[in-house]
């Protein structure tokens, strides 16, 4: 079980006092919470697309060990309960006319075959390469940030049919992405996300 640091619990409690999520379903309920805590930005209430049968599938395949892989080092760098695969610094990843992001999915690819949990934070055209490439996904978090291109490939995540998690408008990013992530790594059947951990006094 999780250790919960004090803070979060009550970051929490903030939370929930300013945007009641207690109607979605449990899944799609811990990711945009933990989304809007790690970004401080309620707007995600209404932004975030999830779907709780895709992120059904996500949970079971990374329980069954599924590899997750990021496109940049910082969204890996967010994860840390589980290895992540990231290959944007692999010097075998040759552009070809490609972002060093999407050359490194398709390096990644190669590693993992299908199956995977994908986590993009940053960078749409690695997204765009995750939908082209046909990676064969268990799950893709799709959350990139900016103004070119991050909420137009965001939408084609969504009209690829993949089973994804992304939002509307140009916001994301890695710390997003990744809380995404941790948020079913973290998810425990039948708990109420972020229930304090029993302190000392409590046992
Ligand atoms: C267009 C790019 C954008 N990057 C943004 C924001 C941030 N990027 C950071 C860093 C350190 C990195 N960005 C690269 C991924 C780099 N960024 C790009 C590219 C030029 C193209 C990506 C794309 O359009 O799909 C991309 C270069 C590439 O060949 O892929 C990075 C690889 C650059 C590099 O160092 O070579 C590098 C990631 C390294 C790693 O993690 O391994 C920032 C930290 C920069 C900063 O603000 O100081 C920041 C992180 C934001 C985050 O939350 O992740 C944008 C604004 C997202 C922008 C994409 C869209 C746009 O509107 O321009």
């Amino acid at each position: 079980m999780r250790t919960i640091h004090p803070i979060e619990a009550r970051s929490m409690e903030i939370l929930r006092s300013r945007v009641d999520l207690g109607a979605l379903p449990p899944l799609t309920r811990a990711v945009t919470e933990r989304v809007i805590h790690a970004s401080a930005d309620l707007e995600y209430a209404t932004d975030l697309v999830a779907d709780e049968a895709c992120l059904r599938q996500g949970l079971r395949a990374l329980r069954d060990g599924a590899p997750i892989v990021t496109d940049v080092a910082m969204v890996a760098a967010g994860i840390t309960a589980r290895p992540v695969i990231c290959s944007i610094g692999d010097p075998a990843v040759a552009s070809d006319g490609l972002t060093r992001s999407a050359a490194g999915i398709r390096r990644s690819y190669a590693k993992t075959g299908p199956g995977a949990v994908w986590v993009v934070g940053n960078a749409p055209t690695a997204l765009e390469e995750i939908i082209e490439y046909g990676v064969a996904p268990a799950l893709v978090i799709g959350l990139p940030v900016g103004f070119v291109g991050a909420a137009e490939s965001k939408a084609a995540l969504r009209d690829s049919g993949l089973p994804a998690v992304s939002n509307v408008s140009e916001k994301g990013g890695s710390a997003v992405a990744a809380a995404a992530l941790n948020a079913l790594l973290y998810f425990e059947e039948g708990a109420p996300p972020w229930s304090p951990s029993p302190t000392k006094e409590d046992s």
